[in-house]
C-alpha cells in the first residue's frame, strides 16, 4: 500500500477576461458556479507586456468574500516586493515566477513566513529542473501552458511532460496548470496529473460556467481515480 494521498481536484477560474468593472460580481458568479478558488492575474507591464491590477484591488475584494481562496498569479518583476502587501490584502497563495526571481529560497521563506502558501510558476521555456533544489520550500508548482500575459491563447500540449515529471516524482504536490485550459484540453491535463486547474475564457465566456466547471472537475476526478487504481 502506498502512503501517498493524491491531492484533490480544485478548479480556479481566472477572471482576467471577465468584466473587471464588476470584479466582485464576477468572482461571486464563479463561486456560485462551483469554483473551488479564484486565480487572480497580476501583471506589471514589465515581466509581461500587459497590465491588470495589484494588492489595492485584492484588499477591496477580500471583505466581500471572506472565505474564498485567492491564488495570486504574480506576473511581475521583483516579486519579493509585494509579499507583505498581498498578505495584508488577504491573499492565500502567492505564486511568483522563477524567471523574475534572483533568490528563490529566500522568497519562498518570505511568503511562507507571511502566512501564504508558496507557488512557483514556470514559463513555457523554463525547464522543470530549475525548481528541483527547492522542493521542500514550495506548496504548488504552476506550469504555464501559454506564454504569460494574455488570456484566450492556445494551449501548449508539450508542457504536459513537465506535469508528468512532477506528478511521478512528487505524488503529493499541488500541480497547477494555466493557459488555454478548457473542455477541449482538460483530458490531457488530467491524464498528466495536474490537480489545480486554472481556466479563464473557457469558463468566464461560457453561457453556463457551472457546466464547464463540472466538466473540468469530472475529467480530473476520473483521472485521479484511475491513477489510484493503478497503484
Ligand atoms: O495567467 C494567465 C495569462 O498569463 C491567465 O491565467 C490565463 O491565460 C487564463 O486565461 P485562459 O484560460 O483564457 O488562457
Ligand atoms: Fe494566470
Amino acid at each position: 500500500m502506498s502512503g501517498h494521498t493524491h491531492p484533490c481536484c480544485k478548479i480556479g477560474p481566472s477572471i482576467l477576461c471577465a468584466d473587471l468593472s464588476c470584479l466582485a460580481d464576477e468572482c461571486r458568479r464563479m463561486i456560485h458556479s462551483g469554483a473551488d478558488y479564484l486565480h487572480l492575474d497580476v501583471m506589471d507591464g514589465h515581466f509581461v507586456p500587459n497590465l491588470t491590477f495589484g494588492h489595492p484591488i485584492v484588499k477591496c475584494l477580500r471583505p466581500k468574500m471572506p472565505d474564498v481562496y485567492f491564488d495570486m498569479h504574480m506576473m511581475v518583476q521583483n516579486p519579493e516586493r509585494w509579499v507583505e502587501n498581498m498578505a495584508d490584502a488577504g491573499a492565500n497563495q502567492y505564486t511568483f515566477h522563477v524567471e523574475a526571481c534572483d533568490d528563490i529560497p529566500a522568497l519562498c521563506r518570505k511568503i511562507q513566513e507571511s502566512g501564504m502558501r508558496v507557488g512557483v510558476g514556470l514559463k513555457p521555456g523554463t525547464p522543470v529542473e530549475t525548481i528541483l533544489p527547492y522542493s521542500d520550500l514550495f506548496d504548488v508548482v504552476l506550469i504555464m501552458t501559454v506564454e504569460p500575459g494574455f488570456g484566450g491563447q492556445r494551449f501548449m500540449e508539450d508542457m504536459m511532460s513537465k506535469v508528468q515529471y512532477l506528478r511521478t516524482n512528487f505524488p503529493d504536490l499541488d500541480i497547477e496548470v494555466d493557459g488555454g485550459v478548457g473542455p477541449s484540453t482538460i483530458d490531457v491535463v488530467a491524464e498528466a496529473g495536474a490537480n489545480m486547474i486554472v481556466s479563464g475564457t473557457a469558463i468566464t465566456g461560457a453561457a453556463d460556467p457551472s457546466q464547464v466547471i463540472a466538466l473540468l472537475r469530472n475529467s480530473v476526478e476520473n483521472a485521479i481515480q484511475k491513477s489510484q487504481l493503478e497503484r
